[in-house]
């Protein structure tokens, strides 16, 4: 059966970019691993660091997952991500959220050296989008401007709405496409009503953890939908199930497009970690880090 061309599919890009840093780091020298730190044991972690494994075999980038135990000290944390700094075995450092209540998650991002971050977290990294410096921007908001890139809309001008204002996905979503020239509303919980705005956009990005939460009413018909939440169902006779935060068979009767979830955006996210990987070895090199 042919897929259905409502559905914008994150897996044909996924592809492209990693075959795309595939090319790339045949050809480099000594590339260093990418080292994934996931804190305490949070089930829904493992699920991405699996994802972003394998996406690291694809593109050729060695990949070494650390799981520290919930226990472990602010000051520990901070004194091994600094030996990771120093070891020029290390390109990069990921740092899984969420981490422990105990533990200051901006203080850690914060130690993590600039050249290694490739999730674009530190402060002095994600500062760079302001000025339009989008090279190591984190990669769930990449990925959303990736994918409506892949529609072929032209982003100047166009009006988006941006449903949630995290640090992580919201916030640098909405300063890069500003960066590209569209026009950009934000609504987050204290939005008095998300339907009124989200119904004249031409693009409706929405990172909240709500299932459901984007339905047929809240949609032009011919926009597109990226949808970048990912909440667990836990079905009465026990089985499990991933939905994003749009109302996708619905809403994709009204919408141009909609990204399924999984499928969707999840999967160009962990492209895009392995493309800042990339533009981190650029950088390392041209620093002298490298050879
Ligand atoms: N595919 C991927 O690569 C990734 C997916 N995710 C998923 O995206 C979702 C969001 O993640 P993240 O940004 O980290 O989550 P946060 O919980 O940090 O942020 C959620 C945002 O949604 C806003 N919000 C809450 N309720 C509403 C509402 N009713 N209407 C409008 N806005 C609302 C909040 O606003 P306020 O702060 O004002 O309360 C907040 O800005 C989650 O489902 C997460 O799993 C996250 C990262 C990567
Ligand atoms: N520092 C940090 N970096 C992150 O990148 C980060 C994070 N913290 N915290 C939480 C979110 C969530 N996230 C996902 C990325 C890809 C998929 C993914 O590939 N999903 C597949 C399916 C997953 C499956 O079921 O196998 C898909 O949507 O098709 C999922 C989730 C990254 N996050």
């Amino acid at each position: 059966m042919k897929p259905d061309p409502r559905y914008l599919l994150g897996k044909p890009v996924r592809d492209r970019i990693l075959s795309e840093v595939q090319s790339m780091t045949g050809a480099a020298g000594r590339i260093g691993k990418l080292v994934s730190i996931s804190i305490g044991d949070i089930p829904e972690v493992a699920v991405y660091v699996r994802n972003q494994a394998r996406a690291a075999a694809l593109a050729g980038l060695p990949f070494d997952q650390e799981f520290w135990g919930g226990e472990v000290g602010q000051d520990e944390c901070k004194a091994r991500i600094q030996a990771m700094n120093d070891d020029p075995d290390v390109l990069g450092i990921i740092l899984q959220r969420p981490v422990p209540d105990h533990i200051n998650v901006r203080s850690l991002q914060s130690a993590i050296h600039p050249l290694k971050d490739v999730e674009g977290m530190n402060p002095a990294s994600i500062g760079n989008i302001v000025y339009n410096d989008v090279a190591m921007a984190p990669c769930t908001a990449a990925a959303a401007v990736e994918l409506i890139r892949e529609t072929g809309l032209d982003m100047k001008g166009l009006e988006v709405v941006m449903v949630g204002h995290s640090e992580i996905v919201g916030k640098p979503a909405a300063m890069m496409l500003m960066a590209e020239g569209a026009t950009v509303t934000v609504c987050h919980h204290l939005t008095r009503s998300v339907a009124m705005h989200s119904r004249r956009a031409d693009v409706i990005v929405v990172a909240v953890g709500k299932a459901h939460l984007i339905g047929p009413d809240m949609v032009k018909p011919g926009a597109a939908v990226i949808d970048i939440g990912i909440n667990q169902r836990i079905h009465p006779d026990g089985s499990t199930d991933i939905v994003g935060d749009v109302d996708t068979e619905a809403v994709k009767e009204i919408a141009g497009w909609v990204t399924p979830v999984p499928g969707g955006v999840g999967p160009v996210t962990v492209a895009m970690l392995m493309r800042n990987a990339m533009r981190a070895y650029q950088r390392q090199q041209a620093a002298g880090w490298r050879t």
